[in-house]
C-alpha cells in the first residue's frame, strides 16, 4: 500500500535513485544488485575499475538498458520501463565516453534542437503563471528568442562559443566533448549523469569542468560523476559510490573511501 501511494507521488528533491539493480548479459552479471543515491545539490561519484559496469549502470539510469531486477526513481517517480526519449524528458541528461551529437550540424543547431521542446514548455510555464497571454504566432516566436538565447548561453558558459557555426564533427575532440554537455544541459535536467566526461581533456579544461559541475550543483542539479580514476573523483564529489564486478563495495565521502582497502585494490589511483 505504501509502495503504491510512493511509486504514484512525486517526492519533489529526493534526487535520482537505484536499488537493487542486476543486470545480466548471457552468463555475465555486469550489474549484480547495485545501486546509488544521488540528491538534487550534490555530486555523486560512480567509481570502478574498467569492466566494474558502470556504464551498464548508467545505461539503467537514463532507461537504455532494463535490468533483470531493480528500482530507478527520480524525485520519487519510478522510471523503470520508460523510454530513453520519456527519461530524459522527465528530466535525466547523460553524456557518453564517447561523445555522439550528430556531426554533420553545427553546434548552435545541434543545441537549438535540444532547447526547442524545453523553450516550448518554458513559455507554457509563463503563460500558464500569468505573466504572458499570446496568441500562437507571438507564442513561436517567444519560443524560438528563448530557444536562440539558450543555446548560446550554453555556449557561452561552456567556452565554445566561437565554435557555435562549426559542425561537431570538425571541432576538437575537447569542444565535441563540450558541446555534448551542453546538449545534454539543453534539455534542462533534473539529473545529470556524466559518463567519464574528462576522457580525453587536458588539465586546465578538467579543472574547469570540476569548477562546472560544482556550479551545476550548486544550482540545484543531481549530478552523477562516472570515472575510473579515484583521484579524480577527490576534489569534485561529495560522495563516491564504489563499484567492482557489479557490486558497491564502498559508499562514503572521497577522502573516507579512499583509504578503504576495497578501493586501494580495485581502483587506478
Ligand atoms: N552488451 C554487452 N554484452 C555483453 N557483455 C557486456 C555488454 N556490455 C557490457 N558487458 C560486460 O559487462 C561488464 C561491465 O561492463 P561496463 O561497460 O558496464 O563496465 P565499466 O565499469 O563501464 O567499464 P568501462 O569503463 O571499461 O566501460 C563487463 O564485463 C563487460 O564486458
Amino acid at each position: 500500500m505504501g509502495e503504491r501511494r510512493d511509486a504514484a507521488r512525486p517526492v519533489p528533491g529526493e534526487g535520482l535513485r537505484a536499488a537493487g539493480v542486476t543486470v545480466r548479459f548471457g552468463g555475465i552479471t555486469a550489474v549484480d544488485g547495485a545501486g546509488l543515491t544521488a540528491p538534487p545539490g550534490a555530486v555523486t561519484g560512480l567509481l570502478g575499475p574498467d569492466g566494474a559496469g558502470k556504464t551498464t549502470l548508467c545505461d539503467v539510469l537514463c532507461g537504455l538498458r532494463r535490468p533483470a531486477v531493480g528500482s530507478v526513481r527520480l524525485d520519487g517517480a519510478d522510471l523503470l520501463g520508460r523510454s530513453p526519449g520519456e527519461v530524459a524528458r522527465r528530466g535525466v541528461a547523460r553524456t557518453f565516453q564517447r561523445p555522439s551529437p550528430p556531426r554533420g550540424r553545427s553546434a548552435r543547431r545541434t543545441l537549438r534542437e535540444g532547447v526547442r521542446a524545453a523553450a516550448a514548455r518554458e513559455v507554457a510555464r509563463r503563460e500558464i503563471a500569468g505573466r504572458d497571454r499570446l496568441d500562437r504566432r507571438r507564442r513561436r516566436r517567444a519560443a524560438r528568442d528563448l530557444t536562440g538565447e539558450t543555446a548560446d548561453a550554453l555556449l557561452r558558459r561552456l567556452g565554445i562559443a566561437d565554435f557555435a557555426a562549426h559542425r561537431v564533427g570538425e571541432v576538437p575532440p575537447e569542444v565535441a566533448r563540450l558541446a555534448e554537455l551542453a546538449c545534454a544541459l539543453a534539455t534542462r535536467p533534473r539529473a545529470l549523469v556524466l559518463d567519464e566526461p574528462s576522457r580525453g581533456l587536458g588539465e586546465a579544461a578538467s579543472r574547469a569542468l570540476e569548477v562546472l559541475l560544482r556550479e551545476l550543483a550548486a544550482e540545484g542539479l543531481a549530478v552523477i560523476l562516472v570515472e575510473r580514476e579515484l583521484e579524480r573523483v577527490l576534489g569534485v564529489c561529495d560522495t563516491v559510490h564504489v563499484l567492482a564486478d557489479g557490486r558497491v563495495v564502498a559508499c562514503g565521502p572521497p577522502a573516507e573511501v579512499r583509504y578503504d582497502h576495497f578501493v586501494r585494490r580495485a581502483c587506478v589511483h
